[in-house]
């Protein structure tokens, strides 16, 4: 509201004459358009929340956390629902039941995934993993992912990295002990200091510049913006200033890369490191030369893209929601310390393998990404042939998103859903490995999650440690029960406050 009719309030009546102008015309020509498409008027569509013209549903999603906006939705109108956001037509799934459609049934013919401008200018025309379209460059590259780059062996190949930096916050935390420190900033930088190194080996100078990179990337590329609801109209990209913004970004991307490509160049030819990280690995096989699409440092770029993508956010996300939940049930915190405290018993240094028979710990780590699976509905799928699901309509395009959270929490597969019990986990075979699809932090089928192991492994490393060495407090006396749990908007689920807590040094 504006109380003065300032030079700035004139610029924003300008603004809002401008806006109700553009949406005029697409107004316009999204009627036109949609009189030749209505041939989709006879497909057998999923029932939905009803929808305004032009928009669609947008407006009722305005300001909520979409997965959770969806399950309340599904709710009323099934776990299989058909939604209009602009231009694009969304079936979203919220039953483990329909999940197990999608990701195995008809795992092929769902496997696509959307494109948008920002992914294809950015990500050198979408030749990642995660956003390329699926397709014989699509399965090559997941090869190499699976076999080459994040293989059992080569996760644990970067054990040293992930000592060395545990090392380093554990002395970090001495010096800090009876002090608060945010969990949530500490922990994101180390976690990306082991993918860094993983990548491009000890010297990792443009980390924060690629960690910046990302962070704006996700803003501009978060699929909202009115452009992006109306792919048919390019034009809007330039109105609203959008292509400058993903061309500068893209710039910006390339000179990082080649910066590194160049530093790791001089190192490997004066003999600096022996082991090889993520980029020897690419850069070999690019040279050997044997694939059938030969690979360029392009493809390269927009793989690291996803590493740094992925392997940051959802492992710090989980370590942070993993503490967050101990604190908020201390008998938990107690119980998952005190197999920790029994396993080593006394040591003074724990490596990786010391780890793997911490039982109840691997309980908690589950019961988090159930409650707080890192990337709530997956990635976006796309549909590549028409197919069919509980007798709806699956057209091609159509984009599919599964609620991975709204299954991990269904009341009809668990007790008493939505509270905290790792020990659910107790006696059940349930696992992460995506063929319980009540339980799908990582997706399933031909697109799930190739980082598994690298994830979960630095996750279980940094929790052990961080309850054997230490005790630990809400500041201010802060009640457990009254820990925020408000959750970020966007592709990933984060704590929307940052967790902070008070380690005090202890001698096991
Ligand atoms: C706790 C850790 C992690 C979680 C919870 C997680 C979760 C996921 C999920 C839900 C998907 C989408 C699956 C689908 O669309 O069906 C995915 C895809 C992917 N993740 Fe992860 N991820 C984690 C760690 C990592 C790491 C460490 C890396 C790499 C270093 C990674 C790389 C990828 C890639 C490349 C894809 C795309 C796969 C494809 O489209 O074929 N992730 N992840």
């Amino acid at each position: 509201m504006f109380i003065f009719p300032t030079a700035k309030a004139e610029t924003m009546y300008t603004e809002i004459a401008f806006s109700l102008f553009v949406s005029c015309v697409i107004l316009f020509l999204y009627f036109v358009l949609n009189k030749r498409t209505n041939g989709a008027k006879s497909l057998n569509l999923p029932p939905g929340p009803p929808k305004l013209p032009l928009i669609g549903n947008v407006h009722q999603l305005a300001g909520l956390l979409p997965h959770r906006a969806f399950r309340d939705f599904a709710r009323k109108h099934g776990p299989i629902m058909h939604i209009q956001l602009g231009q694009i037509s969304v079936v979203i799934i919220s039953s483990p039941r329909l999940a197990k459609e999608v990701l195995k049934t008809h795992d092929v013919a769902l496997a696509d995934r959307p494109k948008t401008f920002g992914s294809e200018l950015v990500l050198y025309r979408n030749t990642d993993i995660a956003l390329a379209p699926y397709g014989e460059y699509w399965r090559q590259m997941k090869k190499i992912a699976s076999l080459e780059l994040l293989s059992a062996k080569k996760v644990q190949s970067f054990g040293p990295i992930r000592e060395q930096e545990l090392r380093g916050f554990m002395n970090f935390l001495r010096l800090s002990s009876g002090k608060p420190i945010n969990i949530h900033k500490t922990i994101t930088e180390l976690v990306n200091n082991v993918v860094c190194k993983a990548s491009f080996g000890k010297n990792c100078k443009h980390q924060d510049a690629l960690l910046e990179f990302l962070d704006e990337f996700a803003r501009v590329n978060s699929g909202f913006y009115v452009a992006d609801l109306f792919p048919d109209f390019k034009f809007l990209y330039v109105v609203f200033g959008l292509r400058s913004k993903l061309m500068k970004l893209h710039k910006t991307l390339d000179r990082i890369f080649n910066d590194i490509l160049e530093e790791h160049d001089d190192r490997k030819r004066d003999g600096g490191e022996q082991e090889e990280d993520l980029l020897d690995v690419l850069l070999r096989i690019k040279e050997e030369g044997d694939l059938e699409f030969p690979i360029t440092n392009n493809n390269i770029k927009a793989i690291f893209v996803d590493i740094f993508a992925g392997g940051t956010d959802t492992s710090s996300v989980t370590i942070e929601w993993a503490m967050t939940e101990m604190m908020r049930h201390p008998n938990v915190l107690e119980k998952a310390q005190a197999e920790v405290i029994e396993t080593f018993k006394g040591k003074r240094k724990i490596i990786e393998s010391d780890v793997h028979g911490l039982t109840y710990l691997q309980s908690v780590i589950k019961e988090t990404l159930r409650l707080h699976p890192p990337i709530p509905m997956l990635l976006p799928h796309v549909c590549k042939e028409h197919c069919k699901i509980d007798d709806y309509d699956i057209p091609v395009k159509m984009k599919l998103i599964i609620n991975a959270w709204a299954c991990s929490t269904d009341p009809e597969y668990w007790d008493d859903s939505e509270s905290f019990k790792p020990e659910r986990f107790e006696d059940t075979s349930v696992d992460f490995m995506g063929i319980n699809y009540h339980f799908i932090p990582f997706g399933s089928g031909r697109r799930m999650c190739p980082g598994m192991n690298f994830g979960l492994t630095t996750v279980e490393f940094f929790l052990a440690q961080m309850l054997y060495y230490f005790n630990w407090q809400l500041p201010d006396g802060l009640n457990p029960l009254d820990v925020d749990m408000a959750e970020t908007d966007g592709l990933i689920a984060a704590k929307k406050t940052h967790l902070h807590l008070i380690p005090t040094s202890f001698a096991p």
